[in-house]
């Protein structure tokens, strides 16, 4: 019997059994064993190199965004728009067959955005280009799903389900349970507070199922076996995601309404051109980008020209950002000073662990070299935190 063959029989034996005290032990194990057999279907197969098939686009800029979305909802229409990149889009479902990047300049970032053909139920299980689609999705920092706002309103779910069969999680954090497999011991299993969806039966049940005999387990929140056997997988990818309602045009004010109170959701129309920028500024914040401004000794920083750091990805600290100048810098840094939002004073001297904020500007300090001392534009009479406002962006600096 095949995989799949596996799969639909587990998922029709968990819709047969009631779900009761007395079944949730047997519900368990077939999760668990419905779980190992998803993570094999996401294994290439035997004698394949995995290359060749998917969808190859070179990542470009300073974070990458996925159109995720039932066909002819729109998402070439939105590319189109907010890239300039030209995406053929059609009343016709599957009009695109492959991935189309485009950029966004945002905020002095380049944002890459990846318009895909359309996914349906079965994606995950490799229905249509479904699995390429998600294994793009993966690779990216964020996820817009884009929807109908004139269809069902099921579609959110069964993508979701479709993201969340291939490891995804969307906007959720990770399980706060630790986790370690060991060499003996036996199992040590506890808890830093009530469990009311798990016991030690139940969890040693699970890791037997994935034939794990010596291992420490602490819960530290109430979780559900669906979280433990997120945690033994691994392989989870937890990322933001944003549900984009086009069309809004053929819908009444009403269903708008509703539709944009919905928790991560924001409502367009590509063909109005309505609440993209909106749209823009939602995807800005959920990226967590952070822009930093070099600022040379008795110079103004260039603030078209940012650094960008990520909370996601390499982190936002002081060190992060000159590792991300240059790798030697390290060696010969004294410390920074730092105007803006994270810093206390104006400016603040900092070390390599300090967390900078959005549009902070630093200044490098090397050993042996003088400081500037908080004369000039930014002095240190201001405390902050304080942001540096447009109208410091444009001054001169007076030394
Ligand atoms: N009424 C209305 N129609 C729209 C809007 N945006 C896109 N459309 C139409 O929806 C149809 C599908 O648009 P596409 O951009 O091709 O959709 P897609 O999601 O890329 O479709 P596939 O590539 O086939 O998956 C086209 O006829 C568009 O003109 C909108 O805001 N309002
Ligand atoms: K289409
Ligand atoms: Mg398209």
């Amino acid at each position: 019997m095949g995989i799949l063959e596996r799969i639909k029989e587990i998922e029709a034996e968990m819709a047969r059994t009631q779900k009761n005290k007395a079944t949730e032990y047997h519900l368990g194990q077939l999760k668990a064993k419905l779980a190992k057999l998803r993570t094999q279907l996401l294994e290439p197969p035997k004698g394949s190199s995995g290359a060749g098939e998917g969808f190859e686009v070179t990542k470009f800029g300073h974070g990458r965004v996925a159109l995720i979305g039932f066909p002819s909802v729109g998402k070439s229409t939105l590319l189109t728009l907010l890239t300039g990149t030209h995406s053929e889009a059609a009343s016709y479902e599957f009009t695109t067959l492959t991935c189309i990047p485009g950029i966004i300049n945002y905020n002095d970032a380049k944002i890459q955005l990846l318009d895909l053909p359309g996914i349906i139920e079965g994606a995950s299980e490799g229905k249509g280009r479904g699995r390429q689609v998600i294994a793009v999705a993966k690779s990216s920092d964020i996820v817009l799903m884009v929807l109908d706002a004139s269809k069902s309103e099921g579609h959110r779910q069964i993508l979701t389900k479709e993201l969340e069969a291939v490891g995804l999680r969307l906007n959720k954090r990770p399980p706060q349970i630790y986790f370690k497999k060991k060499k003996t011991g036996g199992i040590s299993f506890n808890s830093t507070c009530a469990l009311s969806h798990i016991d030690e039966k139940l969890c040693y049940q699970i890791l037997h199922e994935y034939k794990i005999h010596n291992a420490e387990v602490l819960f530290r929140e109430d979780a559900t076996v669906d979280d433990l056997i997120d945690v033994i997988e691994g392989n989870r990818k937890y990322m933001k995601c944003v549900y984009v309602y086009n069309k809004i045009d053929v819908i009444g004010i009403d269903d708008v309404d509703r539709l944009a109170r919905q928790p991560n959701s924001v409502v367009i129309s590509c063909n109005l051109k309505l609440n993209l920028d909106r749209l823009l500024a939602r995807m800005w914040e959920e990226m967590g980008l952070v822009r930093v401004y070099s600022k040379p000794q008795g110079q103004q920083p260039d603030f078209t020209d940012p650094f960008v750091l990520s909370t996601d990805r390499g982190g936002c600290t002081v060190e992060d950002f000159c590792n991300h100048i240059h790798r030697s810098i390290l060696k010969d840094l004294k410390y920074v000073l730092v105007w803006g939002t994270s810093a206390r004073h104006y400016p603040q001297h900092c070390g390599l662990s300090h967390n900078l904020h959005d549009e902070d500007v630093v200044q490098i300090v090397k050993k042996k070299e003088k400081e500037e001392g908080g004369r000039g534009r930014f002095k240190s009479h201001t405390t902050g935190p304080a942001r540096i406002s447009d109208r410091e962006k444009k001054a001169p600096l007076k030394t």
